[in-house]
């Protein structure tokens, strides 16, 4: 039986940090939005612990998230973890208020005893990180202090299973964090490392034979890396009872749809349709500027053409499936619409979907992260331009286009994004940063040319890097190359007189500007 350790979001940035510190120790681990008592005691995979993410609200607030105290007779072991703790004390009868200041970044953690199972190898005094500002004022019953700062209670246990911790050992700023988080999943959970890449190509390719069976599957191919994997695992799975469907939405890179389906020809055997659906999205954009409506037009008309297509093939041979290259941070972010956290931008793929699919979705990838899921497609045996791509959206250069989406904008932008991203390759850069594109600007400015005075628009300069796309920071490319590459896109590209550079991280900032 699989062995899980469960992670209950409330909301915090860290949820995924923390479910990457445990998949890092080869052990596996989902974040869920809700507790579900009866899952946990009859599911088929065997929870071995539970832990209670941090979280933006306070325990004492009406309506302030919470667990169901059932989780508490489990006999399961639990780490809480800031909000975590906080929803603990209060539950078990302790008290959490407000403190006078906040508390937030570096703190010296003091350990009482290194003898607790949550303490061994830990230093007597090493550095942490806090984020919060609610502190404990009365210990729940039966729990004692095991460690704490010169102005807090940093970690409690009832010595019966329950430790809970007010700072964050998922952060790297905590250096004895990963060693607490050890100690959690294997001395407390005893968990065993059994969570590797090669089990899981197997074990997924089994299942996708079995759900499969003699039905058909029509996977929806962008090019990118999440879905080229999908798609290569799928078929060698079940080989031609899958078709691969790349949609030409209008919105690509220049000249994508070509190269993608040049590209596949060459390296692999898998049966494309090409789908020509330029007009379509671009007559349902016209005259819309809001970002989120255009979001939603995006995400509509790709379920019509698939739903068309997926019909279109059932008319052959039956598709019965619609895969994707889903990938976890997308299934948790749109869980989180339903969850604690705000929803910040609605990804298509996920949670767009209407309720009377057509199809039943296979989606092999959805507990990867990005990196994972690069691991994957190396070992699957898929090229380096492909795996090592830069993420690019589902709605395209539709939400790079910022305002209304015009066929003009469109390929001013393809050009100038042409240019930036072949400037990355050339100088060895592109590598060198996680995601990097241009962005067009619905403003227009004067400039002068050749002693003529130009009117046009504005384009901005992005690129990233970041870990997991969750947070990010704006890449520092040299001044001589930005100065290159702006020279090219205004003297090559007509209707550009003017690039700046985006000098915001995410937060507050995001990585797309719509
Ligand atoms: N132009 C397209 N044609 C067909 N399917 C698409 C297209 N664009 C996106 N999709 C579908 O939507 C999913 C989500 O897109 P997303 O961009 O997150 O993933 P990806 O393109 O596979 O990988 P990457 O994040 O590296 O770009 C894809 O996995 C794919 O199934
Ligand atoms: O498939 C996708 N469908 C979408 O609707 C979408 N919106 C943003 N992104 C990508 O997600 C990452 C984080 O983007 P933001 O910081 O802009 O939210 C970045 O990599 C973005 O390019 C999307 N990907
Ligand atoms: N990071 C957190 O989990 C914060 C918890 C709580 N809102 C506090 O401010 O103390
Ligand atoms: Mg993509």
């Amino acid at each position: 039986m699989k062995e899980k350790i469960i992670i209950i979001d409330f909301g915090s940035q860290y949820s995924q940090l923390i479910a990457r510190r445990i998949r890092e120790m080869e052990v596996y681990c989902e974040i869920v939005p809700l507790i579900d008592i009866e899952k946990i005691k009859t599911g088929k995979e065997k929870v071995k612990g539970i832990i209670f993410s941090g979280g933006p609200a306070s325990v004492y607030e009406k309506d302030a998230p919470t667990v169901n105290p059932e989780v508490f007779n489990l006999n399961l072991p639990i780490l809480g973890i800031c909000y975590g703790m906080q929803l603990i004390t209060h539950l078990n009868g302790g008290k959490v208020e407000k403190a006078d200041s906040r508390e937030f970044g570096k703190a010296v953690l003091e350990v009482k005893n290194n003898d607790n199972p949550l303490f061994i190898g830990v230093k007597k005094s090493s550095n942490i990180w806090m984020s919060h500002n609610d502190h404990i004022t009365e210990l729940p019953k039966d729990f004692e202090v095991i460690a704490k700062t010169d102005s807090s209670i940093a970690a409690i246990t009832n010595n019966n299973g329950i430790y809970a911790l007010q700072f964050h050992p998922e952060v790297v700023h905590s250096e004895c964090g990963t060693q607490i988080l050890e100690n959690f999943v294997f001395n407390i959970c005893k968990c065993e490392k059994n969570w590797k890449i090669s089990s899981f190509i197997t074990e997924k390719t089994k299942f996708i034979k079995e759900t499969v069976g003699d039905e058909h599957v029509l996977l929806a191919l962008s090019g990118g890396v999440d879905s080229s994997v999908a798609a290569v695992l799928i078929n060698n799975a079940i080989g031609h009872q899958l078709t691969c469907m790349f949609v030409d939405t209008g919105l690509l890179r220049k000249d994508e749809g070509k190269k993608v389906l040049e590209y596949y020809k060459e390296h692999f055997d898998l049966n494309i349709v090409f789908v020509d659906a330029k007009d379509r999205f671009l007559n349902k954009l016209k005259g819309v500027d809001e970002p989120e409506a255009k979001r939603k037009i995006i995400g509509n008309e790709f379920i019509e053409v698939f739903n068309e297509e997926i019909r279109k093939l059932k008319g052959q041979e039956g598709a019965k499936f619609l895969a994707q290259g889903t990938i976890y941070p997308d299934v948790i972010e749109s869980q989180s619409i339903k969850g604690p956290s705000h929803t910040i931008k609605s990804h298509h793929n996920v949670g767009g979907l209407p309720e009377d699919l057509q199809f039943e979705l296979l989606e092999p990838l959805k507990e990867l992260f990005k990196d994972e899921v690069r691991k994957v497609g190396h070992e699957l045996g898929l090229p380096d331009t492909i795996i090592k791509r830069h993420p690019f959206p589902g709605p395209g250069l539709g939400i790079r286009v910022i305002g209304e989406v015009t066929p003009d904008k469109v390929k001013i932008l393809q050009e100038a994004d042409d240019i930036f991203i072949t400037e990355l390759m050339e100088k060895g850069l592109y590598d060198k940063v996680d995601q990097a594109f241009v962005t067009l600007l619905p403003v227009k400015t004067v400039g002068v040319m050749g002693d003529q005075r130009t009117y046009e628009f504005v384009a901005a300069i992005r690129s990233v890097n970041t870990i997991d796309f969750m947070t990010a920071t704006w890449s520092k490319l040299p001044y001589e190359f930005l100065e290159e590459v702006s020279n090219k896109i205004i003297n090559r590209v007509n209707g550009i007189n003017r690039i700046v550079y985006d000098i915001s991280s995410k937060p507050p900032g995001t990585i797309e500007w719509e």
